[in-house]
């Protein structure tokens, strides 16, 4: 992996009465009437805030929310002021704004073993163009910066980034820390056999990360919107099911790379069908190709049982015009299923299908519970994406698995081996 990991730790850092600048991710979905709808990324910031507390650090947070365009006070950090307070059992103030005269008051007030929260940190531009000038001002306030904003780390802004080159030490907060650990740890020396599993939407969004897994894993597992593509460019009926056409040779180029790699790439066999993308649709189960791995085409299997049973049957290895495929079907959770039971390290990117919808959430959330009962066997298990997360947290089995990452994009870019610059600006170890 391109990002470096030996960053230099928080524990080695001399805190007491140091006026400390950390960079969390507070990024937290909020609904209309501003109650927090998820308090994830709040609860991953408490241990590091904690340990500075409680190591006698006078400790200033910065974080964003959103994407406001200026100062927008429907992005204002205040709704998070009183779960952040209640999680680390103190009353944090909040600052009108990140930098200026009013914040260094606040600051020079904040007691040993105390926080401030600075304001969104992206109400001033400078800190998306990550502004010298900007990235100055920020490092002003302290002596000890902290970085634990992993959800971030991809960004090169003002506070992620910038502020790391005024500021020293610079180092990485516990959240940060265990991220790489999984994320780069994990990967780079996994416990055998590595699988990864990769879904979402579209081919384009997860090139990067398959090449880069292509060189590491023994087993591919490919389902959600992209397996249409792949499905296209073998020549089959895909209906009217997710595609991108200018992506086709290379679905071709992968499964060939995945062969001339020995890496065991799992399409789904067969697919849940839908006559509309809408939680309302019809669905069916059409049976497709059976591939036992896709380099080496064995046999077709339509499961006329389940298939007898419950839903019409249509042709195997085509999907109706008219329908489109929203799910993995029952006799690809099996055969997904049995394989996953041989390996020791899974690494999971995408949903299996659209699980926004009840009736096709079915093939994620086997996933999830599958991956669960591995991780109760020492499996270890890696949730690295931001709508996987959502599926398993959905499926209640977030604390079931070994590491959930708290970055979307930032893992996306770790696994594809991208540097991210929030870590590349931190001291070496
Ligand atoms: N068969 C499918 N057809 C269309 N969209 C799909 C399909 N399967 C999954 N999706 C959609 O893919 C989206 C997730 O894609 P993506 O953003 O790539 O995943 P992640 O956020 O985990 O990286 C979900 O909103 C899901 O509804
Ligand atoms: O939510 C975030 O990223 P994610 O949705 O990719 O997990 C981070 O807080 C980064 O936010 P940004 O994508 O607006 O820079």
């Amino acid at each position: 992996m391109a990002t470096k990991k030996s960053v230099s730790s928080l524990k080695e850092t001399d805190l007491k009465g140091k006026r400390v600048f950390v960079r969390v991710d507070l990024n937290v979905p909020l609904d209309d009437n501003f109650n927090i709808t998820d308090d994830t990324r709040i609860r991953a910031a408490v241990p590091t805030i904690k340990y500075l507390m409680d190591h006698g650090a006078r400790v200033i947070l910065c974080s964003h929310l959103g994407r406001p365009k200026g100062v927008t006070p429907k992005y204002s950090l205040k709704p998070l002021v009183p779960r952040l307070s209640e999680l680390l059992g103190v009353e944090v103030k909040i600052a009108n704004d990140c930098i200026g005269e009013e914040v260094e008051k606040l600051v020079a007030e904040i007691p040993g073993g105390g926080a401030l929260l600075l304001e969104n940190v992206r109400f001033h531009k400078e800190e998306e163009k990550n502004d010298p000038e900007f990235a100055k001002k920020l490092a002003s306030l302290a002596e000890v910066y902290v970085n634990d904003a992993f959800g971030t780390a991809h960004r090169a802004h003002a506070s992620t980034e910038g502020v790391a080159k005024y500021l020293k030490p610079a180092v990485a907060g516990f959240l940060m820390q265990k991220e790489l650990d999984y994320l780069v740890g994990a990967v780079a020396n996994p416990k055998k056999p590595f699988a990864a599993i990769v879904g979402g939407s579209k081919v384009s969004s997860k090139i990067g990360v398959i090449e880069s897994l292509l060189e590491k894993v023994d087993f591919l597992f490919l389902g959600g919107g992209m397996i249409y593509t792949f499905y296209k460019a073998q020549g089959y009926s895909i209906g009217s099911s997710l595609v991108e056409e200018d992506k086709l040779d290379l679905a071709t180029s992968l499964i060939e790379k995945a062969k001339v790699k020995g890496v065991k790439l799992l399409l789904p066999a067969d697919v849940v069908v839908a006559d509309k993308f809408a939680p309302d649709a019809n669905s069916k189960v059409c049976i497709i190709v059976r591939l036992n791995y896709v380099h080496s085409l064995e046999y077709v299997h339509v499961n006329l049982l389940f298939s007898a049973i419950f839903l019409q049957v249509v042709p195997a290895s085509e999907i109706a015009d008219g329908w489109m495929g929203l799910d993995i079907g029952p006799d690809s959770i099996k055969t997904f299923s049995e394989a996953l039971d041989t390996t020791k390290t899974i690494i999971w990117n995408g949903p299996m299908g659209v699980f926004e919808f009840e009736k096709f959430a079915a093939g994620t959330e086997a996933i999830a519970w599958k991956l669960a009962e591995l991780s109760g066997k020492g499996v270890t298990t890696i949730i690295g994406g931001g709508d996987s997360v959502a599926a398993v947290e959905k499926a209640g089995l977030a604390d079931k698995m070994s590491h959930i990452s708290t970055g979307g994009g930032a893992s996306l870019e770790l696994l594809e081996g991208k540097p991210l610059p929030g870590v590349l600006a931190l001291d070496d170890a």
